[in-house]
């Protein structure tokens, strides 16, 4: 069954500018996502409800400037989309991957998301070698887990923005130690609403207000 939302005025109007690019990317999805085992035949049908639509809703949460790695993107997802939706942050689509990295690296070069870049590896690998503002991660690992891959990525005032859908206070309540551990804030729990008719996503943000050793030099 085709995507019922393809060509429907209300994407096209909360997309803005960003749409021509994120319609090139449901085609890209659609035929070679799907041929290359990126993407379920089944999600076909609610690309944009589903994948690309709430992707985009995040771009709310997270800066208009600076540097964001999307943790465990896959198939570029919200990493692409939030590139699209973001023109002036950088994007790191980052995965451990090498199917999935090859591919996000043809995808931005189709989409011409000259903002965009691909790193393979591990979150953990990356400790110590970039610092960002913002992280996304959509289906990655649980908030707990999560908090101790993305934090030490973050700069001071940075924010871990993770798409958790309905299991967003339960795994929120068992993580909250482990956050406040890593110098995470408290977690907020939000909805990134799209159009009428189309479930909202539910978030979690949270903020890295102390690095190691910060609060201490502080006090
Ligand atoms: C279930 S997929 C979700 C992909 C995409 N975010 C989405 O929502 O469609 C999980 C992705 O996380 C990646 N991944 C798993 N562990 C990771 C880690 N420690 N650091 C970075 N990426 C990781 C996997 O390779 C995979 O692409």
């Amino acid at each position: 069954m085709p995507d019922p939302l393809v060509d429907d005025a209300r994407v096209v109007e909360f997309l803005g500018d960003a749409y021509p690019v994120l319609a090139r990317f449901h085609e890209l999805l659609t035929s070679q996502g799907v041929l290359r085992g990126l993407i379920g035949p089944h999600e076909v049908s609610r690309l944009w409800e589903r994948h690309l639509l709430n992707s985009a809703a995040v771009a709310a949460f997270l800066p208009t400037s600076g540097r964001l790695i999307d943790v465990g993107s896959g198939a570029g997802l919200p990493g692409v989309v939030l590139a699209a939706m973001l023109p002036d942050v950088e994007v790191i689509l980052l995965d451990p991957m090498e199917r999935r990295c090859e591919w996000l690296t043809e995808v931005i070069e189709q989409l011409g998301l000259t903002n965009a870049s691909v790193r393979r590896g591990r979150a953990e690998e990356m400790h110590g070698e970039l610092l960002v503002d913002a992280v996304t991660a959509r289906a990655v690992a649980p908030m707990d887990r999560l908090g101790r891959m993305t934090m030490p990525l973050l700069v001071k005032g940075g924010v871990l923005v993770a798409l958790k859908g309905r299991q967003a206070a339960v795994e929120v309540a068992k993580a909250r130690g482990a956050l406040k551990k890593m110098g995470a804030g408290v977690p907020e729990i939000l909805e990134a609403r799209t159009i009428d008719g189309v479930e909202s996503t539910t978030v979690v943000r949270v903020v890295r207000e102390t690095v190691r050793g910060s609060s201490k030099s502080k006090a």
